[in-house]
């Protein structure tokens, strides 16, 4: 007969998997995890403790990438699949990430990606919309202003589009602004958090500096040139990279910590905030419905939008910048998928 010591220990595996404390299991899909950021940020999701089974995807690669990944030894579970293998690849996934798609070259605008990306990121979508509809879907993918509005579309036409649970990535400008502003007076960087909020490209970039306790001081042209960096900051890659690609590194970086938010919030963590591009009220009215501000994450995927706070002088004309190229960029997605 088994003492009553051993029949704790022979009943505690059971009881831990189904107690209300044990952590979600979380599939996460990368889609186009063979590319330059897909395999830094597959790694990068390995060693994240809330993702349970990791599902890469590519047209080519991902199954080497998979096998190279799994071997690290953290308790979650990674499978490759090759081109005719993404329906598999999507089932069960809660979270998606979409870095699927080509990088600009020197001289090149994010919107020069459009003709190539946007057919991948609706066609990657549709298969989404029919085998994951209620998983939270995050967009890497270039054009963002464009492709996120294209994603929003195609989930639309199938029925399944739930505006809390799609998501444009625009963390790299996050992580940008807070290393840059703190370059400057050579503070650490967790101290020098900025809000970034409209677009992701060029003027669409506005970082909220009167709202960093940083960046108040940050006055005449050493603002101008703070502001044009982060607006810049991917051309700044780009050009280092020679021809070779954008940013992949510091993307994936900034992909892993967006993901990580977006589980936190899933799995019932409270006061999870970022800034993202999301289907939004705050501009509607300017025909604006797509714009990234500071979003509360929850269970639901999106669970608050915030106002974007007061602005200074500098940043109303950096909005009014922004707006009407967001638009167009946004009009061009919508247009791409009616
Ligand atoms: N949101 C952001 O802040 C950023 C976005 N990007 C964008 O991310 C995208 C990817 O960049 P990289 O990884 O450097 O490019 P890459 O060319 O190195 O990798 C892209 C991968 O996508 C794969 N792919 C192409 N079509 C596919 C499909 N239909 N299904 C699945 N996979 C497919 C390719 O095989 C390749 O492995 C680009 O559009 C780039 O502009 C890059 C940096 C920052
Ligand atoms: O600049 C690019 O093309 C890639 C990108 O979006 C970034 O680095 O912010």
């Amino acid at each position: 007969m088994l003492s009553r010591a051993a029949l704790r220990t022979w009943a505690a595996p059971s009881s831990r998997l189904f107690s209300s404390s044990s952590p979600r299991l979380t599939k996460v899909a990368v889609l186009g995890a063979g590319g330059g950021i897909g395999q830094p940020l597959s790694l990068l999701l390995k060693s994240d403790p809330l993702v349970t089974s990791l599902s890469l995807y590519d047209i080519r690669g991902a199954p080497g990438v998979a096998a190279d990944v799994s071997h690290v030894d953290t308790a979650s579970e990674v499978i490759g699949y090759s081109a005719d293998h993404l329906d598999q690849a999507l089932e069960g996934a809660k979270v998606i990430v979409i870095p699927a798609g080509v990088p600009r070259k020197p001289g090149m605008t994010r919107d020069d990606l459009f003709n190539t990306n946007a057919s991948i990121v609706r066609d990657l979508a549709a298969a989404v919309a029919r085998v994951a509809p209620t998983a939270c879907i995050l967009v890497i993918s270039n054009p963002v202003n464009s492709t996120v509005p294209i994603v929003a579309a195609t989930l639309e036409k199938a029925g399944v589009f739930d505006p809390a649970r799609l998501f444009g990535v625009t963390t790299l400008d996050v992580v940008r602004a807070a290393r840059f502003l703190a370059g400057l007076s050579s503070a650490n960087p967790a101290d020098t958090a900025v809000t970034v909020i409209g677009g992701h490209s060029g003027a669409t970039i506005v970082p909220l500096l009167s709202q960093a306790s940083h960046g108040k001081s940050v006055q005449g042209e050493a603002y101008e040139k703070l502001v044009h960096r982060i607006q810049f900051g991917g051309d700044e890659v780009v050009q280092a990279k020679e021809g070779a690609g954008s940013a992949t590194l510091s993307m994936a970086y900034a992909g892993a910590k967006f993901a990580n938010l977006v589980l936190r919030g899933l799995n019932g963590e409270k006061g999870v905030m970022t800034p993202t591009f999301v289907k939004s009220p705050l501009f509607a009215d300017q025909g604006v419905d797509f714009f990234s501000s500071n979003v509360e994450l929850g269970v639901n995927g999106v669970e608050k939008i915030h106002p974007i706070g007061e602005l200074s002088a500098e940043e109303e004309k950096l909005l009014a910048a922004c707006l009407p190229e967001l638009k167009k960029n946004i009009e061009k997605g919508k247009a791409f998928v009616a």
